[in-house]
């Protein structure tokens, strides 16, 4: 039945104005007219068609994800689009590519250890695409400990230059994205050696292919590092290896905001904290904060409604059976999540707040919040990636034997997600950072130096002071139970930072009640997950615990009727949804069996092999055919 709404019934049930709360989570007006606009012409342009995508093979795929990025950015000139739109633009086309480093890290680099000189000569190369550029930090052998990169790039006074080499197999650069099979440049991350004395990691502007026929310069050996997990999914992206044998390099494509190499062969660091050299990723930290509100909401936005058009048991009189989204066990797993999108949609938004203070802060030599601005990049990436990565897979789970389908768009998600727990930093090694942060916090309390911001609270935390630990080694020992602490500091910065959101104003009929519920069901869920630790730290009784229990059950049901509307309030296209079972109009069963026939595999009624491999079986002629 094209055209019917067979989620109508639970859209009339909702009790808010759905187009305010759009605006809530697009974050302004404009931002949800931009939004809206590029998500529509990209789900309208058949050039950005992507539901063949896991019928793909590699090189096929990699391919049309050149094809995609090309047309984008013939598409992107022909309108004319801002940054804002561009950016919006790649989103919603929703392939991983060498656009994402590219845009996401490459000119960020630049910008943040860039001199002006630098910035000026790069960056206009740069956002016209005419350079192609990676970010090389990780190797095969070291990727979390940056200090340990092996690359090195020794000043040569004689020629002005530096010599960047891969002394060891394992000082080969492993991972980058884009940098397997397109970019023509990096920012190449290595040990620099000035007049014989090691001084530390720095970047690099290295060119890596020629720009005229795309060949490797001399001395570089590049290429793919293989493929991930998944079909389709990270695929897309050519993740590089890459060795240097002796390549010369100009000494002014050293990135020299931080710290500088004379012509004399002086190495001079400026005032500005050698930490700048990793701001790079502080940036795409914040940015993926807020990415995982993004894909966290796809996942959900699928699940709720298929719950919704999905029924299991429970008919009465021959009459219509239950809707699994009626169950208070769907409930309790799905209605968590969709907190979850609203909550870390909120706190990616500060974040996008607290990254622009710290920036503008460092441009006028304010470094004094940049350990908490590193603090709360780690932490939130760590936090937010995992329970993202979690919560897919719990998605795909609440969807039943369907969800297991790539015509779900839940596998492919999964498989594009769940790097996020590791790149960028790995989770765990971030939440050391932060449990580092608390530490130094905790130990200066007593001192004349009061905690501000997102630690203010340390000061009301008495017993804090009173804490003594006789385990020997201190940090390393207990780095298990710190992890903890620092996921419980950044889940309070979570929680607080969403109740903050409620005392703003809220315009809409209905809207900021309906964020208080779920604002109330991520609190609570958390309580009520962890209550084994708040009870044996005598923070709650188990009274408390069964009222949060109870309370809980209460929210599901206020939820319910608003649960759909919840979910078209994040305004996704089919296309950007790329999912059967998540369809906007809920048809998922005709959809389903059509999009079967579609399968390669059923291209012929009888598969190829078959007189090979199947009919002697039968026929037991096996021991004779030649297989
Ligand atoms: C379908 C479409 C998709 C679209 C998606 C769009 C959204 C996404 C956007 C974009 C695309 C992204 C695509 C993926 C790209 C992936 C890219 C990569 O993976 S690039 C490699 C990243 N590599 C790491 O992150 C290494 C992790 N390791 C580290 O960061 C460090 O080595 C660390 C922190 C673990 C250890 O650093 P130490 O060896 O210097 O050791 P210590 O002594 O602990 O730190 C020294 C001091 O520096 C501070 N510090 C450390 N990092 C800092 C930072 N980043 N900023 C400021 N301070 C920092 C520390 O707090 C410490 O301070 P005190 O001495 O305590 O005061
Ligand atoms: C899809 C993808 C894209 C990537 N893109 C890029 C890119 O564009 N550019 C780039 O430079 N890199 C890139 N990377 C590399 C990525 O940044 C690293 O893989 C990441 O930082 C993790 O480092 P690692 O691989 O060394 O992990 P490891 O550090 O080897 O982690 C292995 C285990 O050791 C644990 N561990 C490590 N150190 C400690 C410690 N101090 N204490 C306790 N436990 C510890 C970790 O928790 C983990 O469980 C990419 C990676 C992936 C998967």
């Amino acid at each position: 039945m094209e055209g019917v709404d067979h989620l109508a019934h639970e859209r009339n049930k909702s009790e808010f104005d759905v187009d305010a709360m759009k605006i809530v989570w697009a974050g302004s007006p404009h931002a949800f007219v931009v939004s809206d606009r590029i998500s529509k012409l990209v789900a309208s342009d058949p050039g950005f068609r992507k539901d063949n995508r896991s019928t793909l093979s590699r090189k096929e795929l990699f391919k049309n994800t050149l094809r995609k990025a090309a047309y984008a950015w013939k598409t992107i000139i022909d309108l004319h689009l801002s940054e804002e739109e561009a950016a919006k633009l790649r989103f919603y086309v929703d392939e991983p590519a060498f656009t994402d480093v590219h845009w996401g890290m490459f000119i960020p680099a630049i910008k943040g250890q860039g001199t002006e000189e630098q910035q000026q000569k790069w960056l206009p190369l740069a956002y016209k695409m005419q350079i192609i550029g990676c970010y090389a930090q990780t190797e095969l052998g070291h990727g979390s400990n940056v200090q340990g990169l092996e690359t090195t790039a020794t000043f040569d006074p004689q020629t002005d230059e530096f010599i960047i080499h891969s002394p060891t197999l394992t000082s080969s650069k492993w991972w980058p994205g884009g940098l397997g099979k397109v970019a023509t440049h990096a920012i190449a991350y290595a040990l620099l050696i000035v007049g014989g004395r090691e001084q530390g990691v720095h970047g690099f502007i290295v060119q890596l292919r020629s720009l005229e026929d795309h060949s490797p310069l001399p001395g570089m050996t590049v290429g793919d590092i293989g493929m991930k997990f998944g079909n389709g999914a990270y695929n897309a992206m050519d993740n590089g290896v890459l060795r240097f044998d002796h390549v010369r390099i100009p000494r002014n494509q050293m990135l020299m905001r931080v710290s500088q190499v004379t012509c004399e062969g002086k190495y001079k660091q400026s005032d500005v904290p050698r930490q700048l050299v990793y701001g790079a990723m502080l940036y795409v930290r914040q940015t993926i904060v807020a990415d995982a509100s993004c894909a966290l909401s796809r996942a959900v936005c699928i699940a709720t409604r298929y719950s919704a058009v999905r029924r299991q048991f429970g008919s009465q009189n021959g009459g219509p059976e239950t809707q699994v989204i009626d169950y208070k066990t769907q409930q309790s797993r799905l209605f968590p999540l969709l907190a979850s999108a609203y909550a870390f949609r909120f706190v990616g938004e500060w974040l996008k707040w607290l990254y622009a203070d710290v920036t503008q802060r460092l441009q006028a030599n304010d470094f004094s919040t940049l350990p908490e601005a590193h603090a709360c990049t780690a932490g939130l990436k760590s936090l937010t990636t995992t329970a993202t990565a979690d919560g897919i897979e719990e998605c795909r789970k609440l969807c039943g034997g369907h969800g297991y389908l790539c015509s779900s768009g839940l596998p492919e998600l999964f498989a594009v997600y769940v790097p996020a727990c590791t790149y960028e930093g790995e989770n765990t090694v971030l939440l050391l950072q932060v449990a580092r942060f608390l530490m130094k916090t905790v130990s200066q309390l007593g001192s004349s130096k009061k905690p501000v911001g997102t630690i203010a609270y340390m000061t009301r935390v008495e017993h804090l002071m009173q804490c003594r630990c006789g385990v020997q080694r201190g940090f390393a020992e207990l780095s298990a139970d710190l992890v903890e602490a620092a996921v419980a500091h950044c889940q309070l910065l979570v929680v607080s930072k969403f109740i903050e959101k409620l005392q703003q104003e809220i315009p809409g009929k209905g809207v900021k009640q309906q964020l208080e519920v779920l604002c109330n069901i991520y609190a609570l869920f958390l309580l009520h997950k962890h209550q084994g630790d708040f009870l044996s730290t005598g923070c709650i009784t188990p009274k408390h615990a069964a009222l949060a229990n109870d309370e809980l059950r209460s929210l599901y049901s206020q939820v319910r009727p608003n649960a759909i509307a919840l979910v078209d309030a994040f305004n996704y296209t089919d296309h950007y949804l790329g999912s059967i079972l998540g369809c906007y109009d809920g048809n998922v069963y005709p959809k389903l069996y059509e999009a079967a026939w579609k399968d390669p595999l059923n291209e012929s009624v009888v598969p190829d092999g078959y007189h090979q491999y199947i009919r002697p079986l039968l026929k037991q002629e096996i021991r004779t055919a030649r297989l």
